[in-house]
């Protein structure tokens, strides 16, 4: 069996080997028609759009895997109508992302991290990736409402099988302190998420609201954004994805109190996951033997985490644990560093090459940053009061006493 996947396809060697004859990388954004001539299994990121044209001379194509949670680029129909198998890995950077939106968060509340607790958050969409984000912030004690239409009509649990008690329209989503978007990109359907945020309504968030999307570009507008925060400058943008990318307006990020460039999801285990997930789902669709490795056995363990508890102060336990809590997340996942190295990457070419620096920055985070999840990452309960422990455990660390 000859495979074909994208050189950024972590452990593909080691996860495939065993069924193929052939294993060739290839970087994705430029793969060609002629690369997948003789090739029976493609596994692609989500730079490859996997349309007519790159199938045209794919005659032996019998399966194709996206080591992603979003299909957007992906005409399913189409391998669907040629008879190829198709597999994504959904949830596969979930908790990733949650890590991320929590650094994100706890990163722009640097001077009162404890005032994090008191912000109303509206998720919109609310599935792998906004579900679990909903959970973990709940757990921290903030209040959460969701609005995710599609789930709300069809009385869809979360991933957790838990109703939703807060659905809440577009509208009264843009009431919160801070909005975190995880919506799929969709042209189509009952609610097409296609620049389904307009300026207007992000001119109706509150004084010094904070608007964070780690979905898709696609979901907003850079035209929308660029108007909202000229007429409000006072509105805080987190960015991860964009519109376009990898092209990205400058003008845009340099209004983004945060920007980084789609990596929200790239923790180890997320992309180590997603490989595995392909590897899964190639032996349940062409009946081969399961991976024999799971994604412990593809990373090195974790050292437990260093806190310096005096540095937070003792005088009042609360605002002490949430300062070590800030700590803890920024040490595991640092978007304020993501932040800078972004924009150093994008400031240091001409505008023509500020595509390649995008993607360079991008295989560069994945292949040199080891940023684990916050759930493989052990702390010592040792030298925690009780509220600081309970409190990193509610956030996600393996809390050890
Ligand atoms: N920045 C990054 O690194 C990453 C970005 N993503 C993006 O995040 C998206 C969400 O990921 P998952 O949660 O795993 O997907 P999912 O499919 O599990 O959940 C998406 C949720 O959005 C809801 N939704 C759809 N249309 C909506 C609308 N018009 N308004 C409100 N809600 C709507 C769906 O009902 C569903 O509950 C992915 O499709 C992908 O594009 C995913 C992983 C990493
Ligand atoms: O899973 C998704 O969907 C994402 O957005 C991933 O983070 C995309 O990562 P790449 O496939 O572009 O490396």
């Amino acid at each position: 069996m000859r495979i074909l996947a994208d050189e950024n396809m972590p452990a593909v060697a080691r996860l495939f080997a065993d069924v193929a004859t052939e294993i060739r990388t290839v970087p994705g954004r430029t793969l060609t028609p002629e690369q997948l001539a003789a090739v029976d299994v493609l596994l692609v990121r989500s730079v490859t759009r996997v349309d007519a044209a790159l199938l045209a001379q794919a005659s032996q194509l019998r399966f194709v895997g996206t080591a992603t949670i979003g299909t957007d680029h992906i005409d399913q129909p189409l391998l669907q109508q040629r008879q190829i198998a198709f597999a994504s890995a959904p949830g596969c950077n979930a908790a990733g992302v949650v890590d991320y939106v929590l650094g994100a968060l706890l990163a722009q509340y640097a001077d009162n991290p404890a005032a994090l607790a008191q912000a109303r958050v509206a998720v919109v969409g609310a599935g792998n990736v906004g579900g679990r984000l909903t959970t973990r912030l709940r757990a921290l004690g903030l209040a959460v409402m969701v609005c995710d239409p599609p789930r709300e009509q069809a009385c869809l649990p979360d991933q957790d099988g838990v109703s939703e008690p807060c659905f809440v329209s577009l509208q009264e989503a843009f009431t919160a302190d801070i909005v975190c978007c995880h919506t799929p990109y969709t042209r189509a359907g009952d609610w097409p998420t296609h620049h389904m945020i307009s300026a207007d309504l992000l001119q109706q968030l509150p004084l010094r609201a904070l608007f964070l999307n780690a979905g898709r570009g696609g979901v907003v507008s850079s035209a929308a954004l660029l108007a909202a925060t000229r007429a409000r400058p006072d509105l805080r943008l987190v960015l991860d994805v964009w519109d376009p990318e990898p092209d990205l307006p400058l003008a845009l990020l340099e209004r983004a109190v945060m920007g980084t460039g789609h990596i929200a999801g790239y923790s180890a285990e997320g992309r180590v996951r997603g490989t595995l997930m392909l590897r899964q789902a190639l032996a349940e669709k062409l009946d081969l033997p399961p991976p024999e490795l799971k994604v412990q056995d593809l990373l090195p363990p974790v050292p437990p985490l260093r806190l310096d508890s005096d540095a937070a102060g003792a005088e009042q336990p609360v605002a002490q644990a949430w300062q070590l809590l800030q700590q803890a997340v920024l040490q595991v996942c640092d978007p304020l560093g993501d932040d800078a190295r972004f924009r150093a990457a994008l400031h240091a070419v001409p505008a023509a090459r500020r595509g390649q620096a995008f993607d360079q920055y991008r295989k560069t985070y994945a292949a040199e940053r080891d940023r684990r999840e916050l759930a493989s990452v052990p702390v010592e309960r040792a030298g925690l009061s009780a509220t600081a422990a309970d409190l990193l455990h509610r956030a996600g660390f393996a809390v050890h006493s």
